[in-house]
């Protein structure tokens, strides 16, 4: 089943165009990556897709439980609650703060109830407190983070803090996890561990999954589907296999004939 479908996306800044009528769908439950060369629009695709940018044309569509949804020109805050969760390329934890407290400020955006159970520090706020704490720790574990629980972000080595991204990413219990260049300045040891969590991922949430990776080897390891991009257009769409093979891309990538 579509879960997403995005259709003549379309976003120009002054004259140039970053992304031009781009339509892709993305199915339950499947592991996709968006690759490209670099300045071809894929991370202002993702800033299309997860509200951080306004589209100049086209229409993102969800199918929430409630129905269809239509996402664009709709606030991050609103597209989080929808169900979309990203990390970004540069990692943006809350450095100050425990490991724990980034992951229970994620799993907490998404209720606005328990204002006046905190404010007043009721019975049910300690109770519920005790859960979450519970919850954020269940989660860790899954990613064999508990022992970090009280430790400073800061203080996790750079692997280990993009690991924390993407957990904090997984709190807000999303429908679909956008990952921008998640191996980006890991060593090979470290990739190899994400390899193994993104596969995680899918096997124990059972979500959707778009990556946008530069490394190779990890997407042609865990993509199910590829989509290429290429001056804001789309070029190409298949199997990894099929990718690999065809003429537009490997143009695209080596400048050489297609
Ligand atoms: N806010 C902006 N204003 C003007 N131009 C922009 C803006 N954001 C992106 N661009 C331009 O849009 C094009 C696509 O950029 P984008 O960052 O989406 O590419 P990318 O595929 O993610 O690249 P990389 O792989 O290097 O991260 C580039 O030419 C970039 O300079």
């Amino acid at each position: 089943m579509t879960l997403l479908d995005v259709k003549g996306l379309t976003k120009s800044f002054g004259g140039l165009t970053a992304v031009s009528d781009v339509s892709l769908h993305l199915d339950d439950n499947e592991l996709v990556a968006l690759i490209g060369p670099n300045g071809a629009g894929k991370t202002t695709l993702f800033n299309l897709l997860t509200g951080v940018i306004v589209p100049t044309e086209g229409t993102v569509t969800l199918q929430a439980d409630s129905g269809l949804e239509v996402l664009n020109k709709k606030k991050p805050y609103t597209i989080a609650q929808a169900g979309l969760a990203r990390t970004f390329q540069n990692i943006r934890l809350f450095k100050g703060l425990s490991v724990e407290d980034n992951v229970l400020i994620a799993m907490t955006s998404k209720n606005k109830e328990g204002f006046f159970e905190s404010i007043f520090r009721l019975p049910s706020f300690y109770k519920k407190e005790d859960e979450l704490h519970q919850q954020v720790l269940d989660l860790l574990k899954i990613f064999d983070m508990q022992d970090d629980a009280d430790k400073l972000a800061k203080n996790l080595p750079y692997g280990a803090q993009r690991r924390l991204e993407i957990v904090r990413a997984l709190a807000t219990k999303p429908k679909i996890l956008f990952l921008d260049e998640p191996a980006a300045g890991m060593n090979p040891e470290e990739t190899a561990d994400l390899t193994r969590l993104i596969r995680q991922i899918q096997e124990e949430f059972h979500i959707t999954i778009l990556l946008i990776e530069h490394d190779m080897s990890l997407v042609m390891n865990v993509a199910e589907r590829i989509y290429v991009l290429e001056y804001g257009q789309l070029i190409a769409e298949g199997t990894p296999e099929e990718v690999q093979k065809d003429p537009k891309v490997i143009k695209a990538y080596l400048g050489g004939e297609a």
